[in-house]
């Protein structure tokens, strides 16, 4: 396994001081080392379990150094980091822990280090989770919240703001946990382009809960199933297929029907939609602002009938022509705080200055969205994120009738109105639904 330890390092070392994101690099490091199966899982679970966790590791390295650990050596940091999920969370026996981690830090930094990083793990495997809980995170405030679940005071607030504001005060700590165990992986199969039964079978996954076009993996590779590799089919959380699919089950689809999806990089929507629109004789253009996201986008939808999706570079903001559209879909830029799961860095990169950025934008976007929709059109407006700021709050400054989502996605689902909150919006959460934690609403411009 020491090999899979190099490759948990060279990640949480890039995504900690270089800003890579972990589960882009992953793959080619291991695939560099020659890992898989076992091996590649071990070092999998060690460098997102360490990212995830390192607010609650850095607590006790705080106690048991008698240090603040961001005046540590970045890579002795890393080390203990990783030596501590190790023996806390990965059942790896303590004297295992404490020499490995020993060995990594002087093959980085020397003796010197190593000595030091010797010291802080046998303190560190003196104690379990359990126990350490009790030293550095006691007491039910948010900042013992914090740290118990490893997240940032200011993310635990907004989280727990969100909830409140959506009648489930009181769940903030299964919705922190909920954000520490990784997601499983569910794949889309595109309507039209592939049968879910189908897809399933090759998978050899299940259908999902909700979304009729989900099929989740139970292992294996998504990348090395043919219907991934032509484009029938998709890694998508069953959350962003269900807001998605939303905007297409508002009423039944015209031939001829003009649809835009205003930031449409990666392109996982609108591949989703562009399937569903080829179905009904409706066309799609998708807006991308970044030029290499809108190749992205382009490799998504290469399976959807010719002709139905054009891929454009634009600034959405500042783009087309008065009431052009009968149906868009702004999956705006948001903080991800929705999504903590998938990207385990992420929750420590955001900044809550970062919000000032996006919530103008946002605005922005819709205010042109509001422009660009045809009377009787209907907008869907998504976010990744329940943050208030970036969900209710923009959609509140919106001149358009908001629907009932609810009903939306009760046709989609196959459920009941009821089943999602007091509307009219949306929000999903991964603690209840075990998706992304979406949020839709549905917006439309008055007929004149
Ligand atoms: C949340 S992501 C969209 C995810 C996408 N809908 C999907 O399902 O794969 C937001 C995207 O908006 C793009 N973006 C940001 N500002 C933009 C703008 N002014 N105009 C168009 N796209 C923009 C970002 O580059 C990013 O790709």
């Amino acid at each position: 396994m020491s090999r899979a330890r190099d490759v948990a390092y060279a990640c949480v070392m890039s995504a900690s001081t270089e800003g890579a994101y972990a589960n882009l690099i992953m793959p080619s490091l291991l695939r560099k080392a020659g890992l898989d199966g076992r091996d590649a899982g071990f070092a999998t679970e060690l460098a997102y379990g360490a990212l995830r966790m390192r607010g609650l590791y850095d607590a006790i390295i705080a106690h048991a150094s008698r240090r603040d650990p961001r005046d540590l050596d970045p890579e002795l940091r890393v080390a203990l980091w990783l030596g501590a999920h190790q023996a806390l969370a990965m059942r790896v026996p303590p004297h295992a822990a404490v020499s490995e981690t020993v060995d990594q830090v002087r093959r980085e930094r020397g003796a010197g280090a190593a000595k030091l990083a010797n010291a802080v793990m046998r303190r560190v495997t003196e104690r379990d989770a359990e126990q350490w809980m009790s030293v550095v995170a006691s007491g039910t405030g948010r900042d013992a919240m914090a740290v118990r679940h490893s997240h940032p005071a200011w993310v635990v607030e907004e989280l727990e703001r969100a909830l409140a504001e959506d009648g489930r005060a009181g769940e903030i700590s299964a919705l922190l946990d909920a954000d520490n165990s990784p997601a499983r992986v569910t794949l889309v199969a595109r309507p039209g382009l592939v049968d879910r039964d189908d897809l399933a079978h090759e998978a050899g996954g299940e259908a999902g809960e909700y979304s009729p076009y989900a099929v989740v993996m139970s292992g294996g590779r998504p990348g090395d199933l043919k219907s991934v590799a032509d484009g029938t089919a998709a890694v998508q959380d069953e959350g962003s297929q269900v807001v998605a699919a939303a905007l297409a089950s508002v009423r039944e689809a015209e031939p001829g029907e003009r649809w835009l999806d205003m930031c449409a990089g990666p392109g996982g929507k609108a591949a989703l939609l562009g399937a569903l629109a080829a179905e009904h004789g409706a066309f799609l253009e998708a807006l991308e602002l970044h030029p290499h996201r809108a190749e992205l986008v382009r490799g998504s939808i290469k399976a959807v009938p010719d002709g139905t999706v054009t891929v454009r570079v634009a600034d959405a903001t500042d783009f087309g022509e008065d009431g052009a559209y009968d149906r868009i879909v702004l999956d705006a830029p948001c903080s991800g705080l929705g999504a903590l799961r998938r990207r385990p860095e992420s929750r420590w990169r955001r900044q809550p200055e970062d919000l000032e950025e996006l919530v103008p934008l946002q605005r922005a976007l819709l205010a042109n969205a509001e422009r660009l929709l045809a009377p009787g059109g209907v907008l869907a407006y998504i976010t990744c994120s329940p943050v208030v700021a970036e969900t209710r709050d923009v959609v509140a400054g919106s001149g358009l009738r908001q629907l009932d989502a609810r009903e939306a996605v009760a046709r989609v689902t196959g459920t009941t109105a009821r089943m999602w909150g007091s509307g009219p919006h949306v929000q999903l959460w991964t603690h209840v639904h075990g998706t992304d934690a979406m949020f839709l609403a549905l917006l439309e411009k008055p007929a004149s």
